[in-house]
């Protein structure tokens, strides 16, 4: 068997996207418990932050025009009327040629328009206070409203929660937040030569490598793994796993078995399972060509090639992105770093490489990547690398001193 409709990987990516839900599954949790989870509906601010006008400093608030022209030999004098207590309400209003105290956030009294910090005043008796330099309107305050306007969208659906978005949401009182479910993902691992790793080693066989890998990757993107454990090649053993899988979760990743030898049964027993099934098997990436995508009645399933490497960066470009946006499929924020290459690397047109490397800064500043080399079958390479550098599929390869977009593990 020929693999049969390759894709790009951009292809890839929007032939799945194409058949995801459209509503992925969401549920609301208490506020300390949104961190990295992904919004599920705009937030619209109910209030202004903060709700009053509000010092920056300690010092007087007052009518800025109180101290235009006053310099340190010819202070502008004012009456210290008031003192605004934190958390308070002013218990007045004031007037012209007047000064409170105020601390620093506190809320400004009505009538006045400026705070002078106390480094710029000096107190001339108990009630009389000299300003030695002018301030602006609003200057040392934040205007009500300043900080978030009440009414506007301050985060829309799709974005993912960091401790500043807690913060915010803390800030415009919403405690409880709509986010999308985790996305469940099964894993399974194929293959007659694999063992556990607790095993004494065998000839002819490896340890299980994916699952570990795999499941790391998926709790890294904020997705729930649950593992299937090691799947012989026999057609109705893994027909009956991949079953309870799909019944179990969003998303089943199985490694092994996608290429195309006589015993990679994956995509037949992937047909098998419920429509539309395959959508594409194979993809224009080195590694990873012998990638099966498919849908089966909602539930997504991807065909990782067996190679470690290959299924790690396979994951990374297809899988990660669905379950870090909890099936919403969208970029949730992450950038590339430029670095230059530091080797000539030769690479098919036609075709996007990702090739492992680390990083280094050199003396003058710039940071370089040193491609690290090795067969895709080699975990050990993973492990020395800190990101790949992408080789985009109109390029025919990067000479050395070309920069090229670093994605970091
Ligand atoms: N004649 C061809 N042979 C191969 C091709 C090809 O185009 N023509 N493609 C190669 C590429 S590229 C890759 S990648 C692999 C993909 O193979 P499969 O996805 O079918 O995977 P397997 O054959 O089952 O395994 C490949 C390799 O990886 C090891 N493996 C598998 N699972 C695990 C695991 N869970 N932990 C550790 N190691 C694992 C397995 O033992 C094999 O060594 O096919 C090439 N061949
Ligand atoms: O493309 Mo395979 O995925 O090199 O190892």
């Amino acid at each position: 068997m020929e693999l049969f409709n390759v894709l790009t990987v951009q292809q890839a990516r929007d032939t799945l996207r194409s058949h995801l839900p459209a509503r992925a599954k969401t549920e609301v949790v208490p506020l300390l418990q949104g961190l990295n989870r992904i919004l599920a509906q705009d937030i619209v601010a109910l209030e202004d932050v903060p709700n009053f006008d509000r010092s920056t400093m300690d010092g007087y608030a007052l009518r800025a025009r109180d101290t235009f022209g006053a310099t340190e030999s010819l202070p502008a004098y004012v009456d210290v009327s008031g003192e605004v207590l934190m958390g308070e309400e002013a218990s007045g209003a004031l007037t012209a040629g007047q000064a409170w105290l105020i601390p620093t956030g506190g809320m400004l009294p009505p009538g006045a328009d400026a705070v002078v910090m106390v480094e710029y005043t000096e107190e001339l008796d108990s009630q009389t206070i000299g300003v030695t330099r002018p301030v602006a309107p609003g200057e040392n305050l934040v205007r009500r409203g300043e900080d978030v306007a009440r009414g506007t969208v301050v985060l829309t659906a799709g974005h993912r929660l960091r401790p500043q978005e807690l913060g915010l949401l803390a800030a415009v009182g919403v405690t409880q937040v709509p986010v999308m479910k985790p996305f469940k993902v099964g894993i399974l691992s194929t293959g007659n030569e694999l063992m556990a790793p607790d095993q004494p080693a065998e000839p002819g066989k490896v340890r299980d490598i994916n699952s570990y890998t795999l499941y790391g990757q998926v709790l890294e993107a904020g997705g729930l793994p649950i593992l299937y454990g090691i799947i012989e090649d026999h057609f109705e053993t893994l027909q009956q796993t991949m079953a309870k899988a799909l019944a179990e979760n969003d998303l089943v990743l199985i490694s092994g078995g996608s290429s195309v030898g006589a015993r990679d049964i994956t995509a037949k027993v992937i047909e098998t399972m419920g429509s539309p099934g395959v959508l594409f098997h194979g993809m224009a990436i080195k590694p990873g060509k012998p990638t099966i995508g498919a849908v089966v009645e909602g539930k997504v399933v991807l065909g990782l090639p067996g190679h470690p490497v290959s299924a790690m960066v396979v994951f990374d470009l297809l899988a990660r992105p669905m379950i870090a946006s909890g099936g919403l499929y969208q970029n949730v924020g992450s950038f590339p770093l430029r670095a230059a290459i530091t080797r000539n690397i030769h690479s098919a047109t036609g075709r996007d490489d990702y090739l492992r490397v680390t990083l280094r800064r050199q003396e003058d500043g710039t940071i370089v990547a040193d491609p690290v080399l090795g067969k895709s079958g080699l975990i050990s390479t993973m492990v020395k690398a800190v990101g790949v550098a992408h080789i985009p599929l109109n390029k025919e390869g990067v000479e050395a001193g070309e920069l090229v977009d670093v994605w970091l593990f």
